[in-house]
């Protein structure tokens, strides 16, 4: 359960007092993400999701982040709103913690997603991709090749803790990434971790994305890597290009891919498999024990790099010309 800071109920009154949002009638931790703190609050009116910013998260990026829901949403995007308090700021204090109330999303994200929804999934990406257009704010991609490289820095000495034999495998792979990383493909707003809990539907249909807190500009086809490695596996390991397939037709409907860009989606996926490998090993080796939080296997990324080393042909992934 990801509620790194707890809030008191008089605090939390304190706080809402700036806002117009009716009386608090309840108000419990999720018990989901890793990020963040979320409370889901109940009030005498519309039902509101509070968001604690944790470590990861720097507070002057949280103009860029909230002003992007703002942006898609005005972009006929389904995404959370954030709410403005009475004096007009989006963003507030609780707990020592920057703290901002956005509108809660009806829905729910899938366990088991199949093609089809996979296929949403690629075109509301592409749609995000097309509304970001025009967003004024910019933000460097924090978790690209330097922040690899840093992270990697932080965790190598404890690698073997997760599978012996690890540190040639991933300097050698860092090195490989840094000397093919595309550079000239088309850039643009990317949501850079668009999970299954990130995307909720209402029965089979797509009703909305949240969780915009590593959004960035980057390389629009890297999205479309992050979406592969997070929607198009098996929970044995295995790729499912049905699913690939799905996704990959459900975004090119909406934004075509370049044969630059497809060309570009093995080493582009290889990437994002090593993003999240890094960032769920750091977190592996530094989350205390008792904290309320379910770690996330890093070994999984590792699988899904490997197998993106060993593609012969884009036609692996299910792109049909
Ligand atoms: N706007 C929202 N509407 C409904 N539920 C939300 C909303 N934002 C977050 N949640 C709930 O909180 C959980 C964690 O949110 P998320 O933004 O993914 O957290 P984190 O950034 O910590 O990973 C989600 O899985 C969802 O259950
Ligand atoms: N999606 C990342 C972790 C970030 O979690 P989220 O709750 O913000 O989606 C991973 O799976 O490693």
């Amino acid at each position: 359960m990801a509620v790194y800071t707890d809030i008191t109920e008089d605090d939390l009154k304190r706080f809402l007092d700036q806002y117009d949002v009716g009386e608090l009638t309840s108000y419990k931790g999720i018990a989901e993400g890793v990020e963040n703190s979320n409370f889901l609050l109940h009030t005498t009116r519309d039902p509101l999701i509070l968001t604690l910013y944790e470590k990861r998260v720097e507070k002057s990026d949280l103009p860029f982040f909230l002003g992007l829901m703002q942006h898609l949403a005005a972009g006929g995007l389904s995404c959370p709103l954030p709410l403005p308090r009475k004096d007009g700021a989006l963003l507030g204090e609780l707990s020592k913690r920057p703290a901002a109330l956005i509108s809660f999303l009806e829905g729910m994200w899938l366990r088991k997603p199949e093609a089809k929804h996979c296929r949403e999934v690629g075109q509301a990406l592409a749609e995000l991709h097309l509304a970001g257009d025009g967003f004024p704010l910019t933000r460097p991609n924090a978790l690209s090749l330097d922040g690899w490289t840093l992270l990697w820095e932080k965790s190598a000495d404890r690698v073997d803790e997760v599978e012996t034999g690890l540190q040639d495998e991933i300097s050698s792979e860092l090195e490989f990434l840094s000397a093919h990383w595309p550079k000239d493909l088309p850039a643009g707003v990317i949501h850079a971790d668009l999970f299954q809990d990130n995307v909720f539907f209402l029965g089979d249909e797509l009703s909305g994305l949240i969780d915009f807190y590593f959004a960035c500009n980057d390389l629009l086809a890297y999205d479309v890597s992050i979406c592969l490695n997070a929607w198009c596996f098996e929970k044995d390991g295995a790729y499912n290009i049905t699913k690939g397939m799905a996704l990959l037709e459900g975004y090119r409907a909406v934004r075509p891919l370049s044969d630059e860009e497809m060309a570009a989606l093995p080493v582009l996926a290889r990437g994002s498999a090593l993003r999240f490998f890094l960032t769920r090993l750091y977190d592996w080796l530094t989350t205390p024990a008792g904290a309320m939080v379910v770690k996330k296997d890093p070994l999984e990324y590792l699988h899904k790099l490997r197998f993106h080393r060993q593609i012969a042909s884009v036609a692996e992934y299910g792109i049909s010309s």
